[in-house]
């Protein structure tokens, strides 16, 4: 129980204070595109407005020289997972997911084997719950359960309203239902969002690995014990004059993300120093490759950047799955990508040291993994 505990302990702790990492830090040295600074420098605005309590952050503007609207949305990567499964396209197709990795640290999958109808019973239920009175939200929210928490009230991003779940643990999805008087089914959802979402993680992972033309052994542990959280982003509509940022950029702290948006736009990914919205749809999930994953490969996939926009016409819900390591294990890259071209980048280190390093005061700011760093 000990270890389940600290599961959920360390992902709320990863994930509200792991945020705002400017993509540049995390690349290979290369070449600096124009605009990168400008964007860390409006990330960095948009953080400390934020925590300062403003209520509505413009988006960077024409000044800030580096938003590019709406553009090349056609290059995002989409993979249909349906020809990977096809002994003629597996070869290819995994190189391509592995390209994606490198060049946007994100894909979108289709065919992806989840029937859509249960996604819209996931989405279903996590409605209904942020339908419920708040006094009723409270009785789990961060405010009553501190580090508890499953539900969490943001009046300052959009707002935003979270629910966040640890789909594999009983006893936390019983404690869940009867404090918000769930009907039967809640739990039954759960359960099978466990299984659903764990299996295409699997699936996925497998094709991660393939990419990286590297011993399969070396991600063996996370393939028998890695779990995943799922939490439910639910984006207020915005009245704002400008429109808001639901939630501000961030890199994901897990080994990588699935996320459905349905079809309400708002979430963008940060590429060569410009936001680039992700079309939605309803078929499709997006994979967001996250830092441990980075760590995993010694920075050959690369997390991303992204954020969410507060939606303007109509309310918004996402639905995310983090696949977080094995807890126990230690985390350092697999042998066949350090060399001395690339030397380790990152000295050893646990899942539990990563999420201790993210709760510390003196956290490295604005991601714990230059924390992590190996000085050669
Ligand atoms: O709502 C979205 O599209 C993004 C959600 C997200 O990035 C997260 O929950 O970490
Ligand atoms: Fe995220």
């Amino acid at each position: 129980m000990e270890s389940l505990q600290f599961l959920g302990t360390s992902l709320s702790a990863v994930y509200h204070h792991m945020v705002m990492v400017p993509a540049p830090l995390f690349k290979r040295p290369g070449p600096q595109l124009p605009g990168n600074r400008t964007t860390t420098a409006s990330v960095i605005r948009a953080a400390a407005a934020l925590q300062h309590g403003a209520q509505s952050i413009p988006l960077p503007g024409p000044l800030d020289g580096d938003y590019v609207d709406g553009v090349v949305v056609d290059e995002v990567p989409i993979v249909d997972l349906a020809e990977l499964r096809s002994s003629s396209g597996r070869a290819q197709g995994t190189q391509r997911v592995a390209a994606a990795c490198r060049d946007w640290g994100f894909f979108q999958v289709v065919n992806h084997g989840v029937s859509i109808e249960f996604v819209h019973k996931l989405r279903k239920q996590c409605l209904d719950v942020f339908s419920l009175p708040q006094e009723q939200k409270d009785k789990v929210s961060r405010r009553s359960q501190g580090s508890q928490w499953v539900y969490d009230y943001r009046p300052n991003h959009g707002p935003l309203e979270v629910l966040q779940l640890n789909p594999w643990d009983s006893p936390q999805l019983h404690t869940c239902a009867h404090a918000l008087n769930c009907s039967e089914d809640f739990i039954a959802v759960y359960e099978e969002a466990n299984l659903v979402f764990r299996t295409l993680a699997m699936e996925i992972l497998d094709i991660l690995i393939e990419g990286l033309r590297v011993d399969a052994k070396h991600f063996q542990a996370h393939k028998k014990e890695s779990q995943g959280v799922l939490r439910a982003n639910y984006y207020h509509q915005s009245k704002a004059a400008d429109q808001v940022l639901g939630l501000i950029p961030h890199v994901d702290g897990n080994l990588f993300t699935i996320l459905h948006q349905q079809d309400v736009s708002g979430l963008e990914v940060l590429k060569d120093g410009s936001w680039i919205p992700i079309t939605p749809r309803n078929d499709a999930f997006c994979i967001n490759v996250a830092d441990i994953m980075q760590v995993l490969t010694n920075d050959e996939y690369t997390s991303v950047q992204h954020r969410a926009v507060g939606p303007k016409t109509q309310a918004r819900l996402s639905l995310a799955y983090f696949l977080t390591p094995a807890a126990g294990v230690t985390l350092v890259a697999a042998p066949e990508l350090v060399n001395s071209l690339h030397p380790p980048r990152y000295r050893p280190f646990t899942w539990k040291d990563f999420v201790d390093a993210s709760k510390g005061a003196d956290r490295p700011y604005p991601s714990v993994l230059p924390f992590f760093e190996q000085r050669h």
